[in-house]
């Protein structure tokens, strides 16, 4: 029996391969990467599902960020990277040539391991996406400062001075504030590379229980280290080993009753 609790926020098991496409916000299909040549993902075939939150966990360099930027095209900015087979997203290839990638990542918004707020106000960091978008309706974006804070648990802390400097802001409330950024703009998926990593134990847990409610408007997809927090956060988890996805389950499976050994060395802490 291993001893990590999955109690808090899963219900039945379920079968991720018998997604429906309604179910479904990425299929991903025989996706290989490979950096100067060299391959760091190989042959990841996986579904993810719309509105529910989806952990990669697995030993250092095995390819979870790799995989998370895949989602987005983030890897198009790193020179030598290439990317083989589908990842289909509303039933339709984000590497087709007719992809607007800046639509795309609007559309699949990213928050990385160390908050990044802009070095201007808490209002103006929200709404930056909307201006970027050519909103300027003074109402319009108050509503969405108002929508987004509230949505990323952080409207009353910051309610009273919204024209301060983020950088005035604590590492988690930062952290949260570059979520509010991000879901400012409507995102269908927002992906989060390791969201809680330089944050204390207090804003980790804060953000944490702000992730389970975010999957009533959003998909997420997070990667961490953190065995823990997968389990308490995630209703699926993808467990990788070099370049690879070993077994991909729903969380509550994965961490009581994992079908490949190589999965339950690392969940027991016997490598990695
Ligand atoms: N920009 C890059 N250029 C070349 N190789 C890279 C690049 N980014 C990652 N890699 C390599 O790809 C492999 C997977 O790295 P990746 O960062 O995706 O793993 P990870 O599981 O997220 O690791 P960690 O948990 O340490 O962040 C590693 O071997 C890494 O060295």
């Amino acid at each position: 029996m291993l001893s990590i609790d999955t109690a808090a926020h899963h219900g039945d098991t379920q079968d991720l391969t018998a997604l429906s496409p309604e179910q479904t916000a990425f299929d991903i299909r025989d996706l290989n990467l490979y950096y100067d040549g060299k391959p760091a993902l190989e042959g990841i075939s996986m579904k993810i599902p719309k509105n529910q939150v989806t952990a990669f966990i697995g030993p250092s360099g095995c390819g979870k960020s790799t995989l998370l930027r895949c989602l987005n095209r983030m890897n198009d900015l790193i020179d030598g990277c290439k990317v083989t087979g589908e990842i289909m997203l509303n039933n339709s290839d984000i590497h087709h040539r007719n992809v607007d990638v800046a639509a795309l990542r609007r559309n699949v918004g990213m928050v990385f391991q160390r908050p990044n707020p802009f070095p201007k106000s808490i209002y103006e960091n929200v709404v930056y996406g909307l201006r970027l978008q050519g909103i300027n309706d003074r109402r319009r974006l108050d509503d969405a400062v108002e929508k987004a804070l509230k949505g990323a648990a952080l409207w009353d802390e910051v309610k009273d001075r919204l024209n301060d400097n983020a950088f005035g802001l604590s590492g988690g409330q930062q952290q949260r504030l570059v979520i509010a950024r991000a879901i400012a703009i409507e995102p269908e998926v927002l992906l989060l590379d390791e969201p809680t990593s330089a944050l204390d134990p207090i804003s980790t847990l804060t953000i944490e229980e702000l992730i389970t409610g975010l999957k009533r408007r959003f998909t997420v997809v997070i990667v961490t280290h953190n065995m823990q927090q997968a389990a308490r956060v995630s209703d699926n988890t993808a467990f990788m080993y070099l370049g690879k996805l070993i077994e991909y389950s729903d969380t509550n499976t994965l961490f009581t009753t994992p079908a490949k050994k190589q999965t339950e060395d690392y969940i027991t802490g016997r490598y990695g």
